[in-house]
């Protein structure tokens, strides 16, 4: 093992005296005390590294030992329904403390094995060598990705620590590899695949503004983008409950201490809607309270989407969460600061934007090194100062995502939930997706999306002009087109997550939802054509069902729905026959 002495000391970093080498990202086991620290510069004799735990007590002089590895946590069966810190230690309530401090990842879980394969067998690595029981999904032993050989033995079915090896694989050079159900892997380095897959499907999220006008790719990258208590925490718990994910990764980089505490008190009494059980049993949580040392804040959105690769392995599609990403931004900057770097664009180091592509890179849709599919989808939380989206956290992440949800004051105001902000928002995979809406029997689905978009811009354009001439003197189309705007707004994009009946909606309900709009908005373009006045559209009916179609007819209801488009024709009928009938008279 390496050593080094520590000459300096500035809160999370420190720089050391090296007499041995040292590799870049090495772990380091830093003081008596043995804290967990990183190599994260080397120059000369120096090295200089952040520490995972707070420093009060680390003086100059004090010993730094290398473990040889890069930072590394423990990927097995026990993560999946727990709590950690940036660095996957279990996070301990009944401590009183958040932050466990300890060199090794101290899981010591004990699950019922049950081998899947045996003695003389080849294994690759990334294959499935046994299974373990319990609940939810995620539950499969992997060979280390890198390791390969035939296997010498294996334990029968039984109840063993996670840690204990069970396995043992002879490589092709002779040496004997021993595998527990867990392994170790670096958490700056992407997990190997067999293959990377382009996107072919959205990851469905049950939220009409976001499937029907934006949608994220399964194995895509979104970000969204809002300022304090415009909806972010709400809509990512909607994506955690709703999504078609099997995993939910969710990382909490702190905003305030508390905050990170409802999460931490609130998801645990989720229930998942798809099985009545408790959310927890599929979502893993990665907590960094403020209060919690900054370098393991820096960390953790490394150790979130290794862990969500380690169940994309496995064949899962898993969605990651990360609420905030500006946040973890802030934690590089105080990092940058304290080594006395050259800050950048409002005092962040120059390599923000690097790393935020580290992150989003990872996201991806993979045959793993077993053959299975699985995806890891990353929906990144910003929260620009003042809501203002030419800030560098949000500027650089526009770059990287190919989703955009621009949560707006505005229309938080307005309680238009989710207050995704429909101009300034964008979805780039639109064209591929369009095949999977398709295939769900929606082939318009890109017509009504432009059209739908088309709508609102002209809605704001012609707000502004009504604004200045009043709305009775605008044309009668442009009245009918600001009320069908309305209509849009109201009856298809606004979805309340607090709505028993609404909270989630189904690809095929927002297809039929959307046809019943656009049928109306065609045939009142016809009345209007031919002389109704957009005031007698206004008063129909028929409007009230429309914009309320959302909360009054669920999941099951389609069939009862499919009736409000003969009520629509009807009701066009019963206005041409009046409209006839008065111009005869
Ligand atoms: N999709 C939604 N449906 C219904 N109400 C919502 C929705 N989103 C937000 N709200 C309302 O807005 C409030 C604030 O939302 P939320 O706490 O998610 O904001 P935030 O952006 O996370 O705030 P912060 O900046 O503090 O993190 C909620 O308490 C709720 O009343």
């Amino acid at each position: 093992m390496t050593q080094a002495v520590i000459q300096w000391i500035g809160g999370p970093v420190l720089k050391a005296r090296v007499s041995e080498p040292f590799q870049i990202h090495e772990a380091l086991a830093v003081g008596e005390q043995r804290l967990l620290g990183e190599v994260i510069q080397l120059s000369g004799d120096l090295l200089t590294a952040q520490v995972y735990e707070d420093t009060t007590g680390l003086k100059p002089g004090d010993p730094v030992v290398g473990s040889g590895l890069p930072l590394s946590v423990a990927l097995g069966p026990g993560i999946l329904g727990n709590i950690f810190d940036g660095l996957l230690r279990p996070l301990s309530e009944a401590s009183g403390h958040w932050f466990q401090p300890g060199l090794a990842a101290a899981r010591s879980g004990q699950f019922r094995f049950e081998p899947g394969v045996g003695e003389g067998d080849e294994l690759a690595g990334g294959q499935v060598f046994g299974q373990v029981d319990g609940p939810g999904p995620g539950r499969a032993c992997l060979v280390p990705p890198l390791l390969s050989g035939r296997v010498r033995s294996i334990r029968p079915a039984g109840t063993y620590a996670e840690d204990e090896p069970v396995l043992e694989i002879e490589d092709a050079g002779g040496r004997v590899h021993r595998v527990a159900m867990q392994h170790d892997w670096p958490v700056r380095r992407p997990r190997p695949a067999a293959e990377r897959l382009s996107a072919d499907a959205p990851m469905v999220t049950g939220q009409r503004i976001l499937d029907t006008l934006f949608p994220v790719a399964r194995g895509g990258r979104a970000a969204l983008p809002g300022g304090f208590g415009t909806g972010k925490t709400v809509l990512q718990e909607s994506l955690a409950k709703w999504c078609d994910a099997d995993v939910i990764v969710y990382v909490g980089c702190g905003e305030r201490g508390n905050e990170m505490a409802d999460v931490l008190d609130e998801f645990p009494h989720l229930e998942d809607p798809r099985t009545g059980r408790p959310l927890m049993e599929r979502t893993v949580i990665i907590a960094n309270t403020s209060n919690m040392p900054v370098a393991a804040r820096e960390a953790s959105i490394y150790t979130a989407i290794t862990v969500a690769e380690y169940f994309r392995d496995q064949g899962l599609h898993v969605a990651l969460m990360a609420d905030s990403t500006s946040r973890w931004a802030e934690a590089l900057r105080e990092v940058s600061g304290r080594l006395g770097e050259l800050p950048g664009e409002s005092g962040y180091p120059a390599y923000l934007a690097s790393r935020l592509a580290d992150f989003y890179e990872r996201a991806s849709r993979v045959k793993a090194l077993n053959g299975e599919e699985g995806s890891v989808t990353v929906i990144g939380a910003v929260s620009p100062p003042a809501g203002d989206f030419s800030e560098p956290v949000t500027s650089h992440t526009k770059r990287y995502v190919r989703s955009f949800w621009a949560l707006d004051r505005g229309r938080a105001q307005a309680r238009s939930y989710p207050a995704i902000h429909p101009l300034k928002s964008y979805a780039e995979d639109v064209d591929t997706l369009a095949r999977w809406w398709q295939l769900q029997g929606n082939s318009e689905w890109r017509e009504y999306r432009r059209r739908l978009l088309g709508l609102l811009e002209s809605q704001a354009r012609l707000e502004r002009m009504a604004r200045i001439v009043g709305k009775d003197s605008l044309p009668p189309e442009q009245q009918l087109t600001l009320l069908a705007a309305d209509l849009m707004n109201e009856g298809f994009l606004r979805q309340s997550a607090f709505s028993e009946v609404d909270r989630f909606c189904s690809p095929k309900r927002q297809t039929a939802m959307l046809r019943l709009m656009m049928q109306f908005i065609d045939l009142a373009g016809e009345a209007v054509a031919a002389g109704t006045p957009p005031a007698e559209i206004a008063a129909m009916p028929i409007l009230r069902t429309l914009q309320r179609l959302g909360e009054e007819f669920g999941e099951d209801d389609l069939e009862r729905q499919s009736e409000v488009a003969s009520e629509i024709g009807a009701a066009f009928n019963a206005l041409n026959d009046h409209k006839e009938a008065a111009d005869v008279g």
